[in-house]
């Protein structure tokens, strides 16, 4: 097993060697000039680079024991085939370096085979005389008789393991007969074909290959004992005594910054193109009601947005390169904590945690798992529609594949057979291979009616026959949860549905210091918590600093409302926090009093105005001030940051009124936040709910002042404070189709106008931290006058945040230059953590190799044509899936 990610040692050997980029060959799909005659070892008449070569279908580097049999002018490439048989077409690209190598260490002279002219690919690896294939089809079956012999032997194991009465076992001995019978046939067949025209045969044969390994494994290992607990000591599990075992098992967690940061950009990337999937859906289906409507039918009733934006916006990632790729990843995705989420089932395939669409197993089929090596899973679904699932959380008895009717009974209909990811199952309790198990939770409230929970590696101890409450046969797994993986998170998924439990409504914790910091000005009360005195006990100092917003001495003083709608306020804590030297609160600004201060400032700019032309159709005229995009989904996400967004203004008329989509920040957010104590940088603001990417969580809110105003006012108050302060200008950084400026760009915009502050009068974003992996940014909005030097802060989210998470903004490099004890956010790339200029060097070049040995794959935006060729295979092996 390599220690390195075999795709990025082949690209870091080849740099070695060619020392020009790999890229610099792909660009041009070739090196420049006519390839050298190839410097191969001449070894018993034929030529042999005694190198290493990328095998691309396994993605594998080993040794290159073979022989380079052809050149093919046509593209330049050469046909290799392997000690093993295996052949192989490369690209000069990729046998330049081992050329480079070769020459290096002395060898040279041109191959004769090499410069033979050929007139395609995929020509066999030496023309053979009719006689000498008759002689190798006697001796060596064909490939399908291979197969056939293998499914054969493998259904016989399992027949044994099964029980002969078991009708699994039946089933079996059926199939090891049938396959029996259908190798004969191939025999026989091959054997006839002797007699027959062997040109003929190999006219038919459209791209004949060199024979190859069977597919199916020679079993080495004994199939599991129905019924039987197998549990190895750690590091005694098989695998690791398998040679032929040729996955890295990540058995700990990878999470460094690198790897999380490979994730996610991952994961953002597919949910702004689900954003727009869903939007082009609902575009293509007005379009096509229109038409219907036109051509006289009810268009509105016959036509339903497809429901699988996911996966378009799946194959558009993916196209564009930004998934990540490479082999399926055994244990623990590198950089995807327990407790992960994702929203849609695309999503887990874009990062490559579970890849098949619909099917609840994703394994790693026998031919991929090394030479001998049963198939085995990697990962399993629990999404509660299989009748016969019993979860117990830490262990489960999971039902496999096959025999449901999914689509629209949910009951068992058919016997189970002993194949794909049942198969792989019982591969896992033969290897003592962990899977990941994600559960699957339903609700209206998430972004797209689901959510998939990481909880944890579980190990696959037992398997057993069972007949299911529909009487039939189905094959069960019992998993069970590795210890020391902390909280199962799905136990507490209640939190993730968009109302919070009981337990989580303030009146009802411990540790709230205050209901609503708004004092009821909000839409929704805005709670302020510590609790961290209850994990942390005697040993936590209140914070020095003052409560959010919180006239604690109202509280104290409200004493008619203690005990009353303040019931679960903790009197003592309020009262420990006063003697603590906490002062009074600031207060509290609302969206109301902002908009007014805001439209004060603005009462020199002129109300946003609708042109004439436009009066009909407002959101036309939206669309061209937002360079020919309405600036909202009508789901109230955005596409994406922008310098700043235009609003439908409130004097328009505009016929959807209040409800219209386009004045989104102009309505109170549909998230909840709470305000609580952090225990790292004072309070800060947390969800209740599942936010999903790109939507509306607040509005910064202050005090609005030109900017020279403000420079008088924070020097003249005793707090020489900035920290509370933002600018109301479009963004300087962004381009209108989301791209990055350059910082020559971005200096054309000299300084803004107005600033926020937050200093005397603010709301509950003035609590939101700063962190060096922000979920929130800031968006600039307009609504009701355009003048682009006044523009309204709002804080959109960066990606799907879970409940309970902090909410946090990137304050930028001029804020942390000033912290004393610098920054103690907790992400992991955070600039505290970053060692100094030499020590990042040497890190960098570790933590590149620590991302290859994760093994995770590599978000890769050259690798088209290696995905490709595993999407194929990932498309073989999903084909006929019919589970979930
Ligand atoms: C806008 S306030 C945020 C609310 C603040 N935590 C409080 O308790 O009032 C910004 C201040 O919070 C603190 N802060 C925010 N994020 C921080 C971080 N990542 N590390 C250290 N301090 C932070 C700093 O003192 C900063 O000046």
């Amino acid at each position: 097993m390599s220690a390195l990610s075999p795709a990025k040692k082949k690209q870091a050997s080849m740099e070695d060697f060619l020392g020009s980029p790999r890229s610099a060959g792909k660009a041009g799909g070739k090196p420049a000039g006519p390839p050298p005659p190839p410097p191969f070892e001449e070894v018993k008449g034929r030529w042999v680079v005694k190198d290493f070569v990328a095998d691309r279908r396994t993605r594998e580097v080993r040794p290159f024991r073979g022989q380079v049999t052809r050149h093919f002018k046509s593209d330049a490439s050469y046909e290799v085939i392997y000690e093993d048989g295996d052949r192989e077409d490369l690209d000069w690209a990729d046998l330049w370096p081992l050329l480079q190598r070769a020459k290096a260490e002395g060898v040279s002279g041109p191959s004769q085979a090499a410069t033979q002219p050929a007139k395609r690919r995929g020509r066999p690896a030496k023309q053979q005389q009719p006689e000498q294939q008759r002689q190798q089809a006697a001796q060596q079956p064909p490939r399908q008789q291979q197969q056939e012999q293998g499914r054969a032997a493998a259904a016989a194991v399992a027949a044994q393991a099964a029980g002969p009465s078991s009708p699994a076992g039946k089933g079996a001995k059926r199939k090891q007969e049938a396959g029996a019978g259908k190798g004969a046939t191939a025999a026989a067949a091959a054997a006839a074909g002797a007699g027959k025209d062997v040109g003929a045969a190999e006219a038919k044969q459209k791209k004949p290959r060199a024979p190859r390994e069977p597919s199916e494994p020679v079993l080495e290992l004994p199939l599991p004992e129905k019924d039987q607990e197998y549990s190895y000591a750690k590091g005694k599990e098989p695998w690791r005594s398998l040679p032929q075992f040729c996955y890295p098992v990540h058995e700990e967690l990878d999470s460094s910054a690198a790897a999380v940061a490979r994730i996610r950009a991952a994961q953002k990337i597919f949910n702004k193109h689900l954003i727009q999937a869903e939007v082009d859906e609902d575009e293509r289906v007005s379009q096509r009601i229109a038409e219907l409507q036109a051509m006289g039918r009810k268009g509105a009733q016959e036509k339903r947005p497809s429901k699988r934006p996911d996966r378009v916006a799946e194959s558009r990632t993916k196209a564009e390169g930004s998934n990540i790729s490479g082999k399926h990843v055994v244990g623990y995705l590198p950089g995807w904590p327990v407790g992960s989420r994702a929203y849609c089932r695309a999503e887990l395939g874009c990062i490559n945690f579970h890849r098949p669409p619909v099917a609840g197993i994703d394994f790693v089929a026998a031919e991929k798992s090394g030479k001998g090596v049963p198939s085995f899973a990697t990962s399993v679904m629990v999404s509660g529609w299989y009748q016969d699932d019993k979860d117990d959380a830490e262990t489960i008895w999971y039902t496999g594949e096959g025999g449901n009717d999914l689509l629209h009974s949910r009951q068992q209909v058919a016997d189970q057979e002993l194949k794909r990811g049942n198969k792989a199952l019982q591969g896992n309790i033969t290897l003592g291979l962990p899977v990941r198990v994600t559960r699957k939770q339903k609700s209206s409230a998430y972004p797209y009616g689901a959510c998939y929970i990481f909880d944890g590696l579980y190990d696959v101890i037992r398997w057993r026959l069972h007949k299911g409450k529909n009487g039939k046969n189905v094959f069960q797994f019992q998993l069970r949860r590795r210890p020391g993986q902390g909280e199962l998170v799905s136990q507490r998924v209640e939190w993730g549905a968009i109302s919070a439990p009981r337990k989580l409504v303030p009146n009802n914790r411990q540790g709230v210091v205050d209901l609503d910091i708004s004092r009821g000005q909000e839409a929704r009360p805005i709670p302020a918590i510590d609790d961290t005195w209850l994990t942390c006990g005697d040993n936590h100092e209140p914070q020095g600093c003052v409560p959010p917003c919180t006239a604690l001495e109202d509280i104290v003083d409200e004493k008619a409302l203690v005990g009353k709608t303040m019931r679960g306020v903790n009197q003592e804590r309020i009262e420990e926090l006063r003697a603590a030297g906490y002062k009074p609160s600031v207060q509290y600004v609302t969206a109301y009093e902002y908009k007014d201060k805001v439209a004060d400032m603005a009462r020199s700019f002129k109300a946003a105005e609708l042109p004439a032309q436009f009066r009909a159709s407002p959101h036309e005229y939206l669309k061209t001030l937002n360079h020919g995009k309405l600036p909202y989904t009508a789901n109230g996400q955005l596409f994406s940051v922008r310098p700043v967004v235009y609003e439908c203004c409130p004097y328009w008329q505009c016929p959807d009124g209040d409800a219209c989509p386009y004045r989104l920040t102009q309505r109170p957010s549909k998230y909840r936040v709470e305000v609580f104590q952090t225990g790292r940088c004072g309070w800060g603001v947390r969800t209740l709910d599942t936010i999903p990417q790109f939507a509306f969580v607040m509005l910064y809110m202050g005090e609005v002042y030109k900017r020279e105003e403000h420079e008088h006012l924070v020097s003249t108050v005793e707090e020489q404070d900035t920290e509370y302060t933002m600018d109301m200008w479009p963004r300087p950084d962004i381009n209108w189709d989301g791209s990055d400026r350059t910082p020559e760009e971005a200096a054309v915009q000299t300084q803004p106008e107005f600033v926020c502050c937050g200093l005397r009068k603010r709301n509950v974003a003035a609590f939101v931290n700063h962190s060096c992996q922000p979920n929130l940014f800031v968006q600039p909005v307009l609504t009701s006058h355009h003048d682009e030097r006044c523009c309204g802060i709002a804080l959109f989210s960066m990606e799907n945040i879970a409940p309970l998470t902090e909410l946090t903004l990137d304050y930028g490099p001029a804020y942390l230059a000033d912290w004393p004890g610098g920054c103690k956010c907790s992400a992991v790339n955070c600039v505290s953590k970053q060692p100094a200029a030499g020590e990042a060097a040497a890190a960098a070049a570790a933590g590149g190799e620590q991302a290859e040995a994760a093994g995770g794959g590599s978000i890769d935006k050259g690798s088209g044509e290696e995905e490709e060729e595993e999407e194929e295979e990932e498309g073989e092996e999903e084909n006929g899936s019919d589970d979930e």
